[in-house]
């Protein structure tokens, strides 16, 4: 049965590496999935995933355009699962409807993005997901001060922790770091100086 899957981790935990790997994984066998993702994030270009490994793959953009359930409804052939990164910057009707896609289309989708942003809160997406999903998985790194998990992320700027700031604001590791609760409340100053 389908099921609608959110699978989370902080960033740089290997989220990308993976729809990319199990995206290959149906291709090979000759079953088509598609692959979406936020087109908030435009590090790379809008409509792309793109892993730190270096690989990356076309994918198609969810802005508010998009009515994510008539545009999978419309696919033909059927695919066989639908894969999403970034999707903590979907709405709260982009979940729904995904949720829709599993129940009504019998197709399963497998979110991929954060759970908590800077300060510590829930994205719209992930608050969502978090309540709808079948299925819920963590995707795990380590911290970068220390070698407990990863499970808050710290926005920095010129080598400082940022606790003020709006929700969104697309970076890499150059203003992001995965990091444990310890670290996060308090990061390793020395540390990030050297960094800088
Ligand atoms: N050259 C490399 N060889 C092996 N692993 C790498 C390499 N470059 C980056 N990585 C690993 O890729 C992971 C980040 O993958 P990515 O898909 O970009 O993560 P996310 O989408 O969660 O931010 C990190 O764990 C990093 O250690
Ligand atoms: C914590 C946090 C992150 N973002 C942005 C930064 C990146 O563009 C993406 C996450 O990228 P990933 O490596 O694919 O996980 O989200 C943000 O806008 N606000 C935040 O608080």
């Amino acid at each position: 049965m389908a099921k609608l899957y959110f699978k989370y981790g902080t960033m740089n935990s290997g989220k990308s590496i993976e729809i990319l790997k199990v995206a290959h994984n149906y291709e090979e066998q000759g079953k088509p999935v598609v692959i979406m993702t936020s087109a908030i994030d435009n590090r790379d270009e809008i409509g792309v995933v793109s892993s730190r490994i270096g690989m990356r793959e076309k994918a198609v953009p969810i802005d508010d355009h998009l009515d994510v359930f008539d545009y999978v409804a419309d696919l033909s052939p059927k695919p066989f699962c639908i894969m999403i990164d970034e999707a903590q910057f979907l709405s709260k009707k982009n979940i729904y409807d995904f949720a829709k896609v599993v129940d009504e289309l019998g197709i399963p989708v497998m979110a991929f993005g954060l759970k908590n942003d800077f300060q510590n809160q829930l994205f719209e997406g992930s608050k969502y997901l978090l309540l709808l999903a079948d299925k819920i998985e963590e995707i795990k790194t380590i911290c970068w001060f220390c070698s407990k998990k990863a499970t808050m992320v710290l926005r920095t700027k010129d080598g400082e922790p940022v606790y003020e700031g709006s929700q969104i604001q697309i970076g890499g590791n150059d203003s992001y770091l995965p990091v444990c609760r310890k670290h996060w409340f308090k990061p390793d100053l020395e540390k990030m100086k050297e960094m800088k």
